[in-house]
């Protein structure tokens, strides 16, 4: 009896075998965009690659991978596969356990700085009281056009010169009740255990959708409950250059009488422990040095001081 096998035409094993390829290559292209967007972590990639490594991420090249990493071009690429002792041509899941151990520390090495680096369009700059927060956030207004100084909402009552909807809205507390009822605040507290103020969410969420940065200057629990709503939020601790400076500021200032004065300086005490849960801490010396370092910190598109004549 003549052998029977049953055979797959070759042209439809070719036909197949070429969506295939063209299916990996797709796919091999959304991970390097998705890398290259910061919509994966290089790192996970990596670790899918070693568990898997006749997967999508297993099957790419070195080189492809690497260069889909932000800020690594063909010239960085050389001396970092040479530095790992790397071929071009190798795929991921190809690399051996030393090659793996050295690709992965240097991925993680680099994402830990970037974390450390990344730089926000939101920045919250709190501090003590009469440290000098009002005095740079009006600096950073009045100097920096680009960057948007989000307009609290509080409950007490204006200060002469102050005006509506440039230093605050003024709001009684049935009106303010209804704004955190209506979930328009993305932060509110009580501070100085006398008014309460808030920060209007809605001109924070369009200027962030426009590309534009903001500055809020918020009490230190506020700066808490921000943290917690928008972990990309830049934290700045604004600090005196000595105590003796601070209380020489709220002194000077003259807004409030001597047991007021001794009720905040107990509540700067205590703001001043909280400076560590800060990821940046400037000190107000002079406020325009302070407002510019501020600014700094700020991911700003090309932020430039206003020019005075
Ligand atoms: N949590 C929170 N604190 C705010 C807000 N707006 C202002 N503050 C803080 O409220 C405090 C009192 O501000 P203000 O009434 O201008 O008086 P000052 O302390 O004498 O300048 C300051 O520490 C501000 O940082 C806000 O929207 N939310
Ligand atoms: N860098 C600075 N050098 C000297 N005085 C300052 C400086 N920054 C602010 N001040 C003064 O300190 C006082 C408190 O500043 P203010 O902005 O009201 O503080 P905060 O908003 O933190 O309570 C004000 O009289 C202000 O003019």
């Amino acid at each position: 009896m003549p052998e029977q096998t049953v055979r797959t035409p070759p042209e439809v094993d070719r036909v197949a075998a070429s969506r295939a390829a063209v299916e990996a290559r797709r796919k091999r292209a959304e991970v390097k965009n998705n890398i290259a967007t910061g919509t994966v972590s290089a790192l996970t990639v990596l670790d899918d690659a070693f568990a898997d490594p006749e997967g999508v991420a297993g099957r790419m090249r070195a080189t492809d991978f690497l260069l889909s990493v932000p800020a690594i071009g063909r010239t960085k690429l050389t001396r970092i596969l040479e530095d790992l002792k790397i071929s071009p041509s190798k795929r991921l899941g190809g690399l051996g356990p030393n090659q793996r151990l050295r690709i992965r520390d240097f991925i993680a090495d680099r994402e830990s700085k970037n974390r450390q680096h990344k730089r926000s369009r939101l920045i919250v700059l709190a501090g003590p009281t009469a440290v000098g927060k009002g005095t740079v956030a009006t600096h950073i207004r009045e100097n920096y056009p680009d960057v948007l100084l989000s307009v609290s909402a509080t409950t007490r009552s204006p200060r002469p010169g102050e005006v509506e909807g440039i230093n605050y809205f003024f709001v009684n507390d049935e009106e303010f009740d209804r704004l955190i009822e209506n979930g328009e605040l993305l932060e509110h507290a009580t501070v100085h255990n006398a008014s309460r103020y808030g920060t209007p969410r809605g001109p924070i969420d369009e200027a962030l959708n426009r590309g534009d940065s903001v500055l809020l200057e918020i009490d230190i629990q506020g700066a808490r409950q921000v943290r917690e709503a928008m972990p990309e939020a830049t934290l700045v601790f604004l600090l005196p250059p000595s105590w003796d400076e601070l209380v020489r500021r709220l002194v000077g200032r003259g807004t409030e009488g001597a047991e007021e004065r001794e009720r905040r300086l107990e509540t700067a005490r205590h703001e001043l422990a909280a400076q560590d849960e800060f990821d940046y801490r400037v000190v107000n010396g002079t406020v325009a040095d302070a407002a510019q370092e501020v600014v700094d910190l700020i991911q700003t598109r090309g932020a430039r001081p206003r020019r005075t004549v």
